[in-house]
């Protein structure tokens, strides 16, 4: 996986208001579909961990600044930086630029859940050093 993470989603018509710009809830469903797609890539994807492993990633906490708009038909690129894992969590950091602009960026935590009794659990051992990696690895 190129680290740090990278990938692009087009702003569609069901993303953004009348006036063609895009809405922030959209935003927010883009995103979660980026985070997807990363944990696909570190190479624990979400249908295996929530469907075999009775696991999932939660969101406990996001912030997010919007710095300019982004329109209908645009291409945003999200950059996916892991700042800090802890027992539970990872922190990560979304850049999203277009042509060459930053457009919004977003700090999330995830807590690794166990989805059946709805509590923390201790990342296992193979994905604490998946993400650990993501940050040894990201030289930007
Ligand atoms: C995730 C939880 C089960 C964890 O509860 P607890 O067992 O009490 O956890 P802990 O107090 O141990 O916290 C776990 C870690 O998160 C951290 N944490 C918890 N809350 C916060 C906040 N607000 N900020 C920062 N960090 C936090 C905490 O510091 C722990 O970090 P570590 O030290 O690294 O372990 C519980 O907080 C919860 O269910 N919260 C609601 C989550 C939710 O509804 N999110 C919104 C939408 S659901 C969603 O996004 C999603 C659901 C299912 C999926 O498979 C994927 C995505």
């Amino acid at each position: 996986m190129e680290i740090p993470f990278k990938t692009k989603r087009m702003l569609n018509f069901g993303d953004c208001d009348i006036s063609g710009t895009a809405y922030f809830p959209s935003y927010l469903n883009i995103l979660n579909g980026v985070n997807e797609e990363f944990w696909l890539h570190l190479g624990f994807p979400w249908h295996k961990i929530i469907w075999e492993e009775r696991w999932g990633t939660p969101t406990v906490h996001i912030s997010s600044d919007f710095s300019s708009p982004s329109f209908f038909g645009e291409e945003l690129e999200f950059e996916v930086t892991v700042q800090r894992v802890g027992r539970s969590s990872v922190t990560l950091h979304h850049e999203i630029n277009c042509k060459g602009q930053k457009r919004w960026s977003s700090t999330q935590v995830l807590a690794a859940s166990n989805l059946d009794e709805h509590t923390s659990i201790p990342w296992p051992d193979d994905v604490k050093e998946a993400l650990l990696a993501c940050i040894q690895e990201d030289k930007t």
